[in-house]
């Protein structure tokens, strides 16, 4: 069985993996990268190579490496750190996750092998579990993301009855807008013992309505303090408060959604929003421009998410 620790809740932040010009992994800013998360943005849990962390573009190797560097400069700061160990090939996978286990991680999460494509539920569900049993003690997390998988097989299908075929399943990170899907998943779930980690940071509240435990995504390095108070309000049934965070986070994600958004614009923003450098993201994927850069900046300038913009007074569009 999965150890017995306390269910992943709250933002949890999907990691940028930091790389030099280069193209080698900036392992040196991880430390401060773990203190910008929890002291700056009040995030204490990561989600680590996973699709912000371009854990499919690493070799098997690099995927060690950075499983451990966070592991080691997260420890005593961090809440929980949770490994996707997903990949196209089951051994690769295994070793991961085994690895995660060794290092001490407190969890990890797989999607869909997506070259070779698994056809039904139980053919997944029998890749997923031979991952599991590669790490008996570590709670297990199924990565749900379709539009990037191709594979759409519903996630409320892979959940009915999942314990009996992986005693450690422990929950859902649910990135994909079908709330009916999410909410049916939510809804069979009457013993609330699972993790329901929605994905679609644009559209958190709604995910909270049908009762999201918590969240994993990419804005949340840099957007973490808003969505916790969003998260709060919602806590406190202020829901007009909520909303109106939510509409503040939304402002800035359809302005760059229409620029042009993926990991390489999250991996620019971060750098101007931290100030550590994220670096470039790795082939097959484009550095973002500095057109993209300027206006993401003006327009995080305008909703007042820059520190010491000093903007507030002057501005319509900044949240309360
Ligand atoms: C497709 C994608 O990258 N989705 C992001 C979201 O956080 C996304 O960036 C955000 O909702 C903005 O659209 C996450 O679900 C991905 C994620 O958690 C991960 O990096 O593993």
């Amino acid at each position: 069985m999965a150890s017995s620790k306390k269910k992943l809740e709250g933002l949890v932040a999907a990691t940028i993996t930091p790389m030099t010009e280069n193209g080698e992994i900036n392992f040196s800013v991880i430390g401060q990268y773990v203190d910008y998360l929890v002291e700056e943005q009040g995030v204490k849990s990561i989600f680590v190579n996973g699709t912000t962390g371009e854990g499919l573009s690493l070799s098997i190797s690099e995927r060690r490496q950075v499983a451990e560097e966070w592991v080691t400069k997260g420890r005593n700061k961090l809440d929980q750190v949770v490994i996707h160990v997903g990949a196209l090939s089951l051994k690769e996978s295994q070793e991961l996750a085994k690895h995660a286990a060794e290092i001490g991680a407190d969890g990890i999460a797989v999607i869909a092998p997506f070259f070779l494509k698994p056809w039904n539920k139980d053919v997944l569900i029998n890749f997923l579990k031979e991952v599991a049993a590669a790490a008996p003690a570590l709670p297990f997390y199924y990565y749900h993301i379709p539009a990037l998988t191709g594979i759409k097989i519903r996630a409320e299908e892979l959940l009915d009855g999942i314990q009996d075929k992986i005693p450690t399943f422990q929950g859902l990170k649910f990135s994909d807008t079908d709330l009916l899907d999410f909410g049916q998943c939510v809804d069979q779930n009457q013993q609330r013992q699972f993790a329901f980690l929605f994905g679609v940071d644009e559209q958190l509240l709604s995910a909270l309505v049908m009762g999201a435990t918590g969240a994993v995504g990419s804005t949340y390095n840099y957007l973490g303090k808003k969505a916790n108070q969003m998260l709060e309000a919602f806590e406190q049934k202020d829901f007009s408060s909520a909303l109106n965070y939510q509409f503040c986070i939304q402002r800035f994600i359809n302005f760059v959604v229409k620029l042009g958004f993926g990991v390489s614009q999250t991996k620019a923003i971060m750098t101007l929003v931290s100030g550590i450098p994220m670096g470039p993201p790795r082939l097959p994927l484009q550095k973002a421009s500095r057109e993209f850069t300027d206006n993401a900046e003006a327009k995080l300038k305008s909703l007042d998410f820059l520190p010491f913009t000093g903007l507030k007074d002057r501005n319509l569009e900044a949240c309360s």
